[in-house]
C-alpha cells in the first residue's frame, strides 16, 4: 500500500491530505484499546522504529510510542514526516488529580504543560521560560476540546506531563498550586505537542483516569478500568469532525 492511500475492500482510495488523526499512546495496551474502539479494523504500517496502526474504516492512525515525553516526540516525529495529518492526539492512561478527576474519569486537556522541565532555584522551581528557553505549554484548538468534551462528557483543564511519577502527597500539592486547575499528569503529551508544532499540526490530550495523583499506591491502580474508558472514548470520539475541521477555532 502506498504512504496515502487507504484500503476500503475495493483496492486502494486516496487518503485526503491531511485530512486524519495521528494518536499517539505510550504502550501496546493502550494501543490496542484505542483501536478496539474505533470500528473497521486496522493495518500496519511499518515507520522507522515502530509501527502505524491505520484504522480502515475512519481516519485515525494509532502509534505506540513509549513511554516519556522524548519517545513520545521522536515517534510522534517519525510520523508526521512520514505522512500528513490534521490532528495530533496524546492519548492513555494518567493519574488524575482529587476531586476534579476521579479514577475512571475522562479528561480532555485544554493546556499541556511540561510541568518538570525547568531547575531548582533558592527561590523555588523555575520553569524554562523564567530561565530564558523555549516554551513549557501548548494550548490545543479552544473549538476541538469543546467538541471532544461535550462527546465525551469529559472533564478539560490543563493535563501535565511529568518525567518522574508523583509518589507523595507534598509533590502531588505542589503542582496542584503551581498549575491551579490541572486534572490530570502523565508522561507524553507534551512530547507530542512538541512535535505537531513543528509540523504546524494542532495537539489534543485525551486521557482517562488510572490511578489518583499522590502517594505511591500500586495497589489502588485500576488499569483495566482506564483501558475500558479510553475503548470507549474513542467509539465516542467525533473522528470524522476533528480530522476534517482541525481549525475549527
Ligand atoms: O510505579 C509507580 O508508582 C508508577 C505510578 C504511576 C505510573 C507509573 C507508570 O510507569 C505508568 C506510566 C505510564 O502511564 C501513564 N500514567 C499513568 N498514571 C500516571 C501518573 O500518575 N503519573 C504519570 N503518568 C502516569 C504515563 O503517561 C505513562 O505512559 C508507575
Amino acid at each position: 500500500m502506498t504512504a496515502h492511500a487507504v484500503a476500503d475492500g475495493r483496492g486502494e482510495r486516496p487518503d485526503p491530505a491531511g485530512a486524519r488523526l495521528l494518536v499517539v499512546v505510550a504502550v501496546a495496551a493502550e494501543a490496542e484499546a484505542v483501536l478496539r474502539g474505533l470500528p473497521g479494523g486496522s493495518a500496519a504500517l511499518p515507520l522507522p522504529g515502530g509501527t502505524l496502526h491505520r484504522a480502515l474504516a475512519v481516519p485515525v492512525d494509532v502509534l505506540a510510542a513509549g513511554v516519556g515525553p522524548a519517545a513520545a516526540a521522536a515517534a510522534a516525529a517519525t510520523a508526521l514526516a512520514a505522512h500528513p495529518y490534521a490532528l495530533a492526539v496524546s492519548a492513555g492512561i494518567a493519574g488524575g488529580f482529587a476531586p476534579l478527576a476521579p479514577v475512571g474519569a475522562t479528561v480532555l486537556a485544554d493546556a499541556i504543560v511540561a510541568a518538570d522541565l525547568g531547575a531548582e532555584t533558592p527561590e523555588g522551581f523555575a520553569d524554562v521560560t523564567e530561565l530564558g528557553f523555549g516554551t513549557v505549554r501548548h494550548t490545543p484548538p479552544p473549538a476541538a476540546v469543546a467538541l471532544a468534551a461535550r462527546a465525551l462528557d469529559a472533564v478539560t483543564g490543563p493535563v501535565l506531563t511529568v518525567s518522574t511519577v508523583t509518589g507523595s502527597a507534598e509533590r502531588a500539592a505542589a503542582l496542584a498550586a503551581r498549575h491551579p486547575g490541572a486534572v490530570a499528569e502523565a508522561m507524553e503529551g507534551f512530547g507530542v505537542a512538541e512535535a505537531a508544532a513543528r509540523y504546524g499540526v494542532p495537539a489534543l490530550e485525551l486521557r482517562t483516569v488510572s490511578n489518583p495523583v499522590g502517594p505511591r499506591d500500586r495497589a489502588a491502580w485500576r488499569i483495566g478500568e482506564a483501558l475500558g474508558a479510553l475503548e470507549r472514548a474513542f467509539a465516542a470520539l467525533p473522528v470524522h469532525e476533528l480530522a476534517s475541521a482541525p481549525r475549527i477555532d
